[in-house]
């Protein structure tokens, strides 16, 4: 059969009275459910002979990007199931066939020309499909996605215009400006560029808009006198004022946590660090898709829309709760991997000595420095994601040396969680060394959001050594040193203090 049928060519795209036939000899003498995939010339490319499931196809490389599958079903069932629809979404086909050899009926579903949906056709008689054109409908969706790659391509080439918006209590502090500068810095960090910055203050929350529906209108002028693609606020929003504010703003409307999320999509180089982006975006998503529908686009694209990789992020509820159990399995693996290591490592007794920090303390600086590691430095906020290991000798003694992802301020839930296996390694550490930025006027509000977070991963007994870092910048007389913890004073750039630093780590170790 395979050879009947790899040397045919249906007309149009679609499948043929031949074709039908022979799937069905076949199918119903093995009694088996068979598959077969066409690429854009009609050619039949691939025929399947029962995998249970379609959809786990894995071999997607070998697939040409634009191909249909077509399959029967033994049963009477004609339409597509969820499964198929997935099938369709992740594996990227123009349409997916299902026909069922008791009733003789198929259904094609394929993406619909607005890309937001999927639409379905049938369920027909086969004969229905023989003289269907199915090739103008594809063309057309064809034509849609390269307009929206245009789109999205125009949108992140220029920089995004935002408006930041916060509310701050009646009584403010300087925290709550502090808060917004870091906000202010985060978005440079991301490539968008802040044209305004509206604060509110408030008593209470407006349920409904955050803000309070006249604010939000001021804003809705604001953002057409100067040209705003994007408003971001300084303050986690639930998922219905977000579409409350998009209906009202006409704008994409994104919070603190969508701009870190961003930026780590943008860095995330290694593979478990990508999933671990991934999750943290899927888990963030999945509570504002209301409903069951179909959700492939937030307005426009760039910031907060992106994934790690070119990917975009345009998923649908089913489909996200799927690729969330991919991604923890694949990350239960990686962790399986690491504690392989953590146990040759407890046999050869190599004690592990990790960087914590507020971002952009200067953790990486100081892993060069001591280890002469080539990690990348950048006064930017988050510029790294992915734990590096470096072996370390000091006066005879031996250590490993970890430096981590930088923490933040309200970092979001769901990137605590994301990163477990990257954070979870501090647990097991030796020593831990939160290296604090003594130039930033909130190092000691730096300090306890670093130690806090320390608790919630269980490492809070872990001994633990505080290096005030940027001398160089500062009267170091001026610097408090709060508590009983051990401390030394270093400039990670120039090298002062290093020596000191490095034996009090093999006197710890
Ligand atoms: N003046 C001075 N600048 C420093 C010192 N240590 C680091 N820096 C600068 O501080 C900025 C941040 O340094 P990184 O080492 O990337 O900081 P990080 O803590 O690894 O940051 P993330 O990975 O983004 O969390 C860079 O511009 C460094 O050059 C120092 O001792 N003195
Ligand atoms: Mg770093």
């Amino acid at each position: 059969m395979i050879q009947k049928l790899k040397f045919h060519q249906t007309e149009e795209y679609m499948i043929d009275e031949f074709v039908y036939n022979t799937l069905k000899e076949f199918s119903v003498n093995l009694n088996k459910e068979i598959a077969i995939v066409l690429n854009r010339k009609g050619r039949i490319e691939e025929v399947i002979i029962e995998k249970k499931e379609f959809a786990e196809l894995e071999n997607q490389d070998s697939f040409p990007k634009k191909a249909a599958l077509i399959f029967t079903r033994l049963s009477s069932v004609s339409h597509p199931s969820m499964l198929d629809l997935s099938t369709l979404i992740m594996k990227k086909y123009d349409y997916v066939m299902t026909i069922s050899l008791k009733t003789e009926e198929a259904t094609i579903a394929f993406w619909g020309s607005l890309l937001k949906e999927v639409e379905t056709v049938g369920p027909h008689k086969i004969e229905y499909f023989y003289n269907l054109d199915i090739s103008s409908k594809i063309s057309e969706v064809d034509e849609k996605q390269r307009e929206r790659e245009k789109i999205h391509e125009t949108l992140t080439e220029k920089d995004e215009r935002a408006l930041l918006v916060d509310v701050w209590p009646k009584s403010s502090s300087e925290l709550d400006r502090h808060l917004l500068e870091e906000l202010e810095s985060l978005c440079k960090t991301a490539g968008v560029k802040v044209v305004d910055t509206v604060v509110q203050v408030r008593r209470s929350i407006d349920p409904a808009y955050f803000i309070g529906r006249g604010k939000a209108e001021e804003i809705l002028s604001i953002c057409q006198q100067k040209d705003i693609d994007v408003v971001i606020f300084n303050r986690e929003l639930s998922p219905a004022q977000i579409k409350n504010l998009e209906e009202l703003l006409l704008r994409k409307v994104i919070d603190r946590t969508d701009v870190i999320l961003d930026i780590f999509a943008r860095r995330a180089k290694t593979k478990e660090g990508k999933l671990q982006v991934e999750l943290a975006q899927l888990l963030t998503l999945l509570p504002r898709l209301r409903g069951t529908g179909v959700l492939l686009s937030r307005l426009g694209g760039g910031i907060g829309t992106r994934g790690p990789g070119e990917t975009k992020l345009e998923i649908d509820r089913r489909h996200i709760q799927r690729r969330i159990e991919e991604i923890k399995k694949e990350l239960e693996k990686v962790k399986k991997n690491r504690e392989v290591q953590r146990k040759s490592r407890i046999e050869n007794q190599v004690p592990v000595v990790s960087i914590i920090g507020y971002t952009n303390a200067g953790k990486s600086t100081l892993m060069n420095r001591i280890s002469k590691a080539d990690v990348l430095v950048e006064d930017k906020l988050f510029a790294t994601l992915d734990t590096t290991t470096r072996r370390v000798y000091h006066k005879g003694r031996e250590f490993l040396l970890t430096d981590t992802v930088g923490f933040i301020r309200n970092l979001p839930h769901h990137l605590v969680e994301a990163f477990s296996s990257t954070l979870e390694e501090v647990k097991y550490s030796n020593l831990i060394l939160n290296v604090v930025d003594i130039s930033d006027p909130y190092y000691y509000d730096h300090i306890k959001v670093s130690e806090d977070l320390l608790k919630q991963l269980g490492a809070e007994n872990i001994p633990l050594i505080r290096v005030y870092n940027k001398i160089d910048k500062v009267d170091i007389s001026s610097v408090d040193v709060f508590d009983n913890v051990p401390y030394v004073f270093v400039s990670a750039q120039d090298g002062r203090g290093i020596d000191t630093l490095l034996d009090m780590i093999v006197e710890r170790i």
